[in-house]
């Protein structure tokens, strides 16, 4: 009898994997997401059965709406661009949609259905009522002018604003949209509702409606994650070597707090090259070339002659280190990657990025006992400090600094910790990308479950 329920709940994994790679063709990165959770799952699925007959796996792997749409704009010299504009409402069993927009050329249907798969279960692992989406366009806000890019994120949102509210779809930022961005967003909102609803949108300007701590809290977090990792084994960050990819918002605060607790940046990249430094990343230089002027990495060696420059990203991850952090973008990391930062005695990887390593790199690093955070759970301070934004808003206040920053150190901790046990509870102590998985389905799953067939 166990044996055929079994067979028979090892098979509805299996046929839902299958089920999404035809009903999703071509789309590489969401199949890569979804059999990333699903295998992972796999095992506690079958102690469910209530889970197959309520088809759980076909909702959950299958988003409740997807918008899709023209996004026309004018460009300085009066020439007319048309891009395509996505908003994914993935699942809001825990609340409202919730996720970042992306502004870059490689957006396309597999890649915002694979961020918005991965953020439904991150943000339940934040622990607060938030459902999970995501969104952008195939717009390169590279060289584009300020006004080129207003006027691209006023026609963007003259579409996106019927779909978002604060009870219903919050949008923040992720690769290309900024403050700036949010900004402009913002505003177009405010004018076509008449509405300053301040909780439609995160990582706002501080002095209306955005939350201190929200710049920092993605790198932030996740570096308070590691740091929980590695008091479990008795370390610290003091005297680490330290690689992060990126130079963008979650790098740059990812590097801030490192050398905040002793550790040693020596290499920063992004996606033109990388850059050495063996006395340590200058990260006032980084701010002011890639945050403030929208510049190269490459602009580094001018003030750091003493630096080495290489035109190939990828080459950081052969630079030796204790801590490696991917901060760029996704499968960044592959197995030979992977095998060289192994090689080279990395202790720990933490993917700040959204999935940058991808499933053989990850193998590659738990059967060489390298600990191992994945994204969903210790990239969740940018999303959890998100929701602290919201809290704010709806309540007309504003927290100190120090407020949130203390309660994005909880969450984090409090996220490390439930993985963890999750992990050993299912006798598979230290493996966290199983913690996070299961700590997270089992929550997403119980609210669908509770809320009947929709
Ligand atoms: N912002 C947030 O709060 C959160 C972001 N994330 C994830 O973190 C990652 C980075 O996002 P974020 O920092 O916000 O984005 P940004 O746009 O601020 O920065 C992205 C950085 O990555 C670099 N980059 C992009 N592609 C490559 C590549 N192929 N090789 C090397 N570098 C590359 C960019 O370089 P260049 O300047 O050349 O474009 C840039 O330095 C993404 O995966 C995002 O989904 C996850 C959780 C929250
Ligand atoms: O802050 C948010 O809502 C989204 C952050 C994000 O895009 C992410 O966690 O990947």
């Amino acid at each position: 009898m166990s044996n055929s329920i079994e067979l028979t709940q090892e098979s509805y994994v299996d046929s839902i994997i299958e089920r999404v790679v035809v009903r999703n063709p071509g789309e590489t990165e969401f199949h890569q997401a979804v059999r990333e959770v699903l295998e992972s799952i796999k095992p506690v699925v079958e102690l469910y059965p209530e889970f197959e007959e309520n088809g759980i796996l076909e909702r959950l792997t299958e988003p409740e709406r997807q918008i899709i749409f023209r996004v026309p704009w004018v460009d300085d010299q009066g020439n007319v661009h048309v891009n395509r504009g996505y908003r994914i409402e993935f699942n809001s069993a825990l609340g409202p949609y919730k996720g970042g927009l992306r502004f870059h050329p490689t957006v396309y249907p597999g890649i915002m259905k694979f961020l918005a798969f991965e953020q439904t279960f991150k943000n339940a692992l934040t622990g607060r009522p938030i459902g999970g989406a995501k969104g952008g366009s195939d717009f390169d806000p590279k060289g584009k002018s300020d006004s080129e890019v207003m006027r691209f994120c006023q026609s963007f949102m003259t579409e996106l604003y019927r779909h978002i509210g604060a009870q219903t779809d919050i949008p923040a930022g992720d690769i290309g949209v900024g403050n700036r961005e949010i900004g402009y967003l913002f505003g177009q909102y405010k004018r076509i509702t008449n509405r300053f609803e301040a909780g439609t949108l995160t990582g706002k300007g501080v002095d209306w409606g955005g939350s201190l701590a929200r710049t920092e809290a993605t790198g932030y977090g996740l570096v308070y994650f590691v740091d929980e990792m590695l008091k479990d084994i008795g370390e610290t960050f003091e005297g680490k070597k330290v690689i992060v990819s990126g130079s963008g918002n979650v790098a740059i605060y990812t590097v801030q707090k490192v050398i905040e607790l002793g550790g040693k940046v020596i290499a920063l990249s992004d996606s033109d090259g990388m850059v050495y430094d063996p006395e340590g990343i200058d990260l006032n230089s980084v701010i002011e070339i890639k945050e403030k002027r929208r510049g190269r990495i490459v602009e580094y060696l001018k003030t750091h002659p003493s630096a080495e420059y290489n035109d190939n990203s990828k080459n950081i991850w052969k630079i030796e280190c204790d801590i490696a952090f991917p901060c760029a973008t996704q499968n960044e990391i592959d197995m030979e990657e992977a095998k060289t930062l192994v090689n080279n005695g990395v202790l720990v990887v933490a993917e700040g990025a959204n999935m940058p390593c991808t499933p053989e790199a990850i193998e590659c690093f738990q059967k060489n006992n390298v600990l191992f955070a994945p994204a969903k759970a210790a990239n969740a301070g940018g999303v959890a400090t998100s929701a602290l934004e919201m809290t704010q808003n709806s309540m007309w206040e504003s927290w100190s600094f120090e407020e949130v920053d203390k309660k994005l150190r909880e969450v984090m901790k409090n996220i490390y910790s439930s993985i963890k046990t999750t992990a050993e509870e299912y006798k598979k102590d230290g493996d966290l990308v199983f913690g996070a998985n299961v700590t997270a389905f089992l929550k997403v799953a119980r609210a669908m479950m509770d809320q009947g067939i929709v």
